[in-house]
């Protein structure tokens, strides 16, 4: 009893010893997490990684066992030992959880195979890696063995109605993921589609793009095989000045060497080599190395110490002991970029109310500024009609010069590939009161310039402009004027703020997704001064 007292006593003695503690605790911890609560940027706001840099590493295979077991009968013993696990495969899988590659690590290595062991044991299979990238994530190749890819699809040569939704051709059906193939970390989910890595021979003839020709050697960067001729011969690694020795110094000199603003070093690579544009989509970009053979396999050559009974005095120790050993896994160093995927995008000079529009048209909810560059990374919106549903990107504004890297450069511009169905914002006030915008027939040359600067035909495509601010006072004027200046195109009056046009916009944008109409802007339609 004077125990329980005592211990009670205790008790109330060290709470009231630390009750301001406790207190200060409580409310420092609540702070604390208000604070994190702020300075956890919106997801707008962080900067988006749409290009990334990936050095990826198969798991090495599992070293062979040499066992032998000896028993009465067989004094010299039977060879019993197992063959090495097979490493793990390093897997891009597109999944529409993650936005951009900034959860992304530059190294990515697979587990290695188990070795093997006696009574015939075979080594376990290494995990595999699974790292998740966006929809809409174009892989290209700079150094190793071409990834899974079955069907090459350039962007720039890509019909815009034509959106590849499978990367398998007709010709190569796709390798499903078998149970031994695939184990390990990999969930076996029957939607998921696991396409095998080919080898260069196999791999079919990529086309030039038009911002890098093929064999062409850059200032900074790295040349390697002609992937057209499948030779590997002619590999050089140049980093500015210097020439690195091997693609390991040049590894990690780009990867060590800053921002990602860096990767605009064109380095000489293969462009487009695999895309993933549908959710669950799985491509092998590292496979993992076969494991090495035990004593069981082996039987029939030399062995250290005579224990086998054939010897064959042609095969060395070496060989043996080579053979033993796992093979190491393929590494690839790639290029990760990413291309949103929307049927209509929508292209304008900063501040021309794109955001604006976007949430009036959809429910999205992009951050509205009266600033220039308020909008950081595309939004995506979605346009429900009764039987159709249409996906709108807002693309951060661009200037003239974007194509050169102005303003936030042409890191965005890439994500105006992928749409069908062009919409040009333009602010019908920039001109208004004194303001020192561009009017906006003169907007639209230049948004159409810039894109065509960027990749020639990217703006051949349907389009339709959006007259926006109609409400500003002289802006009906403005309006009548770029009727007159602008032909071939349909011209909405909207009015953003207060949705007026609205309605009208999205039946067109329909028609135009839907292929009804097809109307596509050219420069010569537009008149200068
Ligand atoms: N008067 C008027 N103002 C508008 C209209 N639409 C947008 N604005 C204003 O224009 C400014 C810019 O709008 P945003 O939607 O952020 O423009 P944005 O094109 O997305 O801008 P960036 O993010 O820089 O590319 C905001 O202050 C809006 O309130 C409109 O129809 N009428």
């Amino acid at each position: 009893m004077f125990l329980r007292f005592g211990k009670i006593f205790s008790h109330l003695k060290s709470v009231e010893k630390y009750p301001r503690t406790t207190w200060y605790v409580q409310s420092c911890s609540s702070s604390d997490i208000s604070k994190e609560r702020t300075k956890l940027a919106p997801i707008q706001e962080r900067r988006m990684i749409d290009r990334f840099r990936l050095v990826a590493k198969g798991g090495d295979g599992g070293n062979g066992c040499e066992s032998f077991r000896r028993s009465r009968h067989a004094r010299r013993g039977v060879p019993d030992g197992g063959k090495g696990g097979r490493g793990g495969d390093v897997i891009l899988e597109s999944s529409r959880a993650v936005w951009d590659f900034s959860g992304l690590q530059h190294h990515v290595n697979a587990k290695r195979g188990g070795n093997g062991s006696s009574k015939n044991m075979i080594g376990s299979r290494g995990a595999d890696k699974i790292v998740q990238v966006p929809v809409g994530t174009a892989i290209h190749l700079v150094q190793g063995e071409l990834p899974s890819t079955v069907e090459i699809n350039l962007s720039s040569t890509l019909d815009p109605w034509d959106i590849p939704t499978s990367m398998h051709s007709e010709h190569e059906p796709i390798q499903h993921c078998s149970n031994n193939d695939c184990a390990g970390s990999v969930s076996e989910e029957p939607t998921n589609q696991c396409i095998q890595s080919k080898t260069n021979e196999q791999a079919p003839k990529l086309k030039n793009t038009n911002r890098i020709k093929q064999g062409q050697t850059k200032p900074y960067g790295v040349t390697i095989s002609k992937y057209n001729s499948g030779l590997e011969e002619e590999v050089s690694f140049v980093d500015g000045e210097n020439e690195c020795s091997s693609i390991e110094e040049f590894k990690t000199e780009t990867l060590t060497s800053g921002s990602e603003d860096e990767l605009d070093e064109e380095v000489e690579m293969q462009y487009d080599v695999a895309e993933l544009t549908e959710p669950g989509q799985r491509i092998i970009i590292a496979q993992g190395g076969e494991g090495g053979l035990g004593s069981v396999a082996l039987v029939g050559t030399t062995v250290s110490m005579g224990k086998n009974m054939n010897i064959d005095s042609e095969t060395s120790d070496d060989d043996v002991t080579s053979q033993r050993a796992g093979l190491p896994g393929s590494e690839i160093l790639l290029v990760l970029e990413l291309k949103s995927i929307a049927d209509v995008g929508l292209v304008g000079m900063p501040n021309a109310g794109k955001s604006t529009l976007l949430g009036a048209m959809s429910r999205a909810k992009p951050r509205v500024g009266d600033y220039a560059f308020t909008t950081l990374r595309p939004n995506l919106g979605n346009l429900t009609y009764d039987d159709f549903s249409v996906t709108v990107a807002d693309i951060p504004g661009l200037i003239t010069g974007a194509h050169e890297n102005r303003g936030l450069g042409h890191a965005f511009l890439r994500h105006i590939e992928r749409t069908k169905v062009l919409a040009y914002v333009l602010d019908l006030a920039a001109a208004l009161d004194g303001k020192k915008g561009l009017p906006p027939w003169k907007q639209l040359r230049d948004l159409i310039t810039e894109l065509e600067f960027y990749s020639e035909g990217l703006s051949n495509r349907p389009s339709l402009v959006v007259a926006n601010k109609i409400d500003e006072a002289g802006a009906e004027d403005v309006f009548k004027e770029l009727k007159q200046r602008v032909h071939g195109v349909q011209i909405f009056p909207v009015c953003a703020v207060l949705q007026e046009g609205v309605p009208e916009l999205k039946a067109a944008l329909k028609k135009l997704v839907g292929g009804e109409e097809s109307h596509k802007l050219k420069l010569d339609a537009i008149v200068i001064d």
